[in-house]
């Protein structure tokens, strides 16, 4: 039970736009919801997950995720994006444990298998900083940060090349699919959906018939 995850999330009305293909506008906040409950309800069974701290500014989020029992932070500069929200959860975690390890993780990662974030985290424990790429190969899903050690988030466009860049370890652990394939496209949904997705999001998956992934 070591880790801190800091798990980002936008407004869930402007979220998941790349989905937009795959799902209609009023359906998209709801599947991008389902997401991050299924993402957050993993996090917190996996057992090198000390605590779960989501950042968002998103009032149903924030109830239904510190619902399932994980802390809220409300982020610092409303639309300041991706990487100033990461860095502020970070913040506030160490603001009142100064040595925690933290790990930013993202909410669009509906098949997570606690065991499989597991052994990413228990990889990770060698490195001061270190980070997992997503399944596309581009992006990443995990990013972190040992005691003591800044966190330094880059996520977005690259952000595998950027994060080897900034000096992060690049981890490579055999057969952990479910951490790292996070949902953008149609195809990204079908690929979590073939590897099982929890049932938050298989519930509001189910919402897309008959064009269901
Ligand atoms: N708190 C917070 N989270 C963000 C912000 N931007 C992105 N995120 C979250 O970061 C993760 C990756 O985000 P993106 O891929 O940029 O956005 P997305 O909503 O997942 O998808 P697109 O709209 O298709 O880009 C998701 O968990 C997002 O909810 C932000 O400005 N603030
Ligand atoms: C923000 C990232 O994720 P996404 O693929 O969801 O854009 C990223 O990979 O750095």
């Amino acid at each position: 039970m070591h880790w801190t995850l800091v798990i980002p999330l936008k407004p869930l009305t402007r979220a998941k736009s790349r989905l937009s293909d795959a799902a209609p506008d009023v359906l998209r906040p709801g599947l991008a919801l389902a997401f991050a409950q299924d993402t957050v309800a993993a996090a917190l069974a996996c057992g090198a997950v000390r605590d779960v701290a989501v950042v968002t500014d998103d009032p149903l989020a924030a109830r239904e995720l510190g619902g399932l029992g994980a802390r809220v932070v409300p982020e610092a500069t409303a639309g300041g994006g991706l990487n100033a929200a990461l860095a502020h959860g970070a913040s506030v975690v160490r603001r009142e444990r100064p040595g925690a390890e933290v790990a930013a993780l993202n909410a669009d990662l509906p098949a997570l298998r606690p065991m499989e974030l597991a052994r990413v985290l228990h990889a990770a424990e060698e490195f001061p900083r270190a980070f997992l790429a997503d399944a596309a190969g581009i992006g990443t899903t995990l990013l972190t940060a040992s005691s003591g050690v800044e966190l330094r988030p880059q996520f977005g466009p690259d952000s595998r090349a950027r994060h080897a860049a900034s000096g992060a370890a690049e981890l490579l652990v055999p057969d952990v699919e479910s951490v790292r394939q996070d949902v953008d496209t149609g195809a990204d949904l079908r690929a979590a959906w073939a590897l099982g997705v929890g049932p938050r999001t298989a519930a509001a998956a189910a919402r897309l018939l008959p064009a269901r992934p």
